[in-house]
């Protein structure tokens, strides 16, 4: 679960979203590749089974969990984490690739994922999508209706926590709407909010 320390050099445009399970975080990469095709967004590897019209390859690496055991022991995650019983990682090699050329990269993981990116590359960028309230995150995790009560509580208790760690973050989106949220989240994407950040640490 760790990052080598020269990768910091390349953290300048990596940007990553995080937020509770249910906040929207998916709805808001759908309408960012549909919207904004530039937008590069990493695929992550899970041990989690396919939700019903999820593509392998596109949404999700789906994986077995002797496969992402041996990913974990060859050094090929930038990040990993445990997950409401799942594991999840962000495969290393293309998203060095994007950073190698100089292009943004976007990852949507979740808070522990987040924790080792920013203890790593200090200049990532971390963005928290957040509801706009507790009884609508509810309502809108439950009213998915892909999971059972059983794993929404869990993924509710996670909640709790990722919550209470807001303030880690570099900015917050509140996803009032999702073509709102996705907007505030491309134009932070965009250099002139990373460059005011950038030259706030000067
Ligand atoms: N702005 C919004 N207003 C109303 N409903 C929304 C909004 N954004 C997302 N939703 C709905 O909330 C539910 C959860 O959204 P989504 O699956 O995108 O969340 P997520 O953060 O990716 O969750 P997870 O981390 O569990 O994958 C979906 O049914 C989605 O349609
Ligand atoms: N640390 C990581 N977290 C990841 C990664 N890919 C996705 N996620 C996060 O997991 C939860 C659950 O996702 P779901 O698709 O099962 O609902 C969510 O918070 C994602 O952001 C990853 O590569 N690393």
């Amino acid at each position: 679960m760790s990052i080598d320390h020269h990768h910091a050099a390349l953290a300048q445009r990596l940007t990553v979203l995080s937020g509770p399970s249910g906040v929207g975080k998916g709805s808001v990469k759908a309408l960012i590749q549909e919207y904004y095709p530039w937008v590069w967004l990493s695929v992550s590897c899970t041990t989690r089974k396919p939700r019903p019209g999820e593509v392998d390859g596109a949404d999700y690496h789906f994986v077995s969990t002797e496969q992402f055991e041996s990913m974990i022991a060859a050094g090929e995650f930038l990040e990993w984490a445990s997950y409401a019983g799942n594991l999840y990682g962000t495969p290393r090699g293309p998203v060095e690739e994007r950073l190698r050329a100089g292009l943004p990269a976007l990852l949507e993981i979740e808070l522990q994922g987040a924790r080792q990116v920013r203890r790593a590359m200090r200049d990532a960028q971390l963005v928290f999508l957040a509801p706009p309230s507790w009884d609508e995150l509810v309502r809108r995790l439950t009213g998915r209706g892909t999971e059972d009560e059983a794993t929404i509580a869990r993924r509710l208790d996670a909640a709790r926590q990722e919550l209470a760690a807001e303030a880690e973050f570099d900015h917050t989106v509140t996803n009032v709407s999702i073509e709102q949220a996705a907007a505030e989240l491309v134009e932070l994407l965009s250099s002139p909010a990373l460059a005011a950040k950038l030259a706030s640490r000067l």
